[in-house]
């Protein structure tokens, strides 16, 4: 298990299983998981494709439950919570953005991203919103629809949509995956500073080592369990862990 000493925690997670399937088909997908996520800190998760991300993050962000263990937002146990109870925290202090966008195909690209101003019944900040398209690229999409966009201006749409309340903690599965290498690093390099400057926590999916390489911590992650963590990442770190997860030689 890891330990972050006396570091404010964003979240925490302790036992944490989640099993797909029935019978002899069964996927243990998170397997008695303990996490500990600092705050004001971005992470990256990396793993081979079918170890568990998707699921550790949905797992963490209340949008699914385990069969087992525990997840805390801060100090609030959300795996304890009832739906009502949990909803409220996750509209206003997670924002998530999913590996599929999830993007509602019947609004525009602005009513995407205030939705979730609407539903938690927050105020609108109009000065957030334009420093947001700004900063995201998106000014000319805002009024059209999901699939009158490509899949990088979707994926922007989404990550606006996953920030416009402030949220403390941002889950995020893959959000650069449809993204070029500028567009990424000026992404990424938002993130970073507002978990440098506002203490806001980031918890990133992805596939990518340059993407990784903005993170303070990268974890590994391999058959449903945390298997590593690489500090202060480089690229060739990051690659350096993934092949000694994988056994490959260097
Ligand atoms: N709804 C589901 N029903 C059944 N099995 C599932 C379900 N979701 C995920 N799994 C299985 O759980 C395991 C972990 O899947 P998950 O999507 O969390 O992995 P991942 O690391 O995010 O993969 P990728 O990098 O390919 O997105 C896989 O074996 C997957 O097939």
């Amino acid at each position: 298990m890891e330990n972050q000493g006396d570091t404010a925690l964003a979240l925490r997670a302790r036992g944490l299983t989640k099993t797909y399937g029935s019978g002899g088909a069964t996927v243990r997908a998170v397997d008695h998981v303990d996490l500990d996520i600092p705050e004001g800190v971005l992470t990256a998760v990396m793993g081979p494709s079918g170890s568990g991300k998707t699921t550790l993050v949905h797992l963490l962000a209340g949008l699914d439950r385990p069969d087992g263990g525990q997840v805390w937002v801060g100090d609030d146990e959300i795996t304890a919570m009832k739906d009502k109870q949990l909803a409220k925290v996750r509209g206003r202090i997670i924002g998530f953005v999913f590996q599929g966008f999830n993007l509602l195909q019947t609004m525009t690209a602005r009513e995407n991203i205030v939705l979730p101003l609407r539903l938690n019944a927050l105020p609108a900040d109009d000065a957030w919103l334009d420093s947001l398209v700004e900063m995201l690229g998106i000014g000319r999409e805002l009024e059209r629809r999901p699939y009158e966009m490509s899949g990088g201006q979707q994926q922007r749409v989404a990550i606006a949509r996953a920030l416009i309340t402030k949220p403390r903690i941002v889950l995020a599965d893959e959000p650069t995956g449809n993204l070029d290498t500028h567009a990424s690093a000026e992404i990424l390099a938002h993130l970073r500073q507002s978990c440098r400057e506002l203490g806001q926590s980031v918890v990133m999916v992805t596939h990518d080592p340059a993407a990784a390489s903005y993170a303070g911590r990268v974890l590994l992650f391999a058959d449903g369990k945390v298997a590593g963590h690489v500090t202060d990442p480089t690229p060739d770190a990051v690659l350096a862990g993934l092949d000694a997860l994988a056994g490959v030689e260097r």
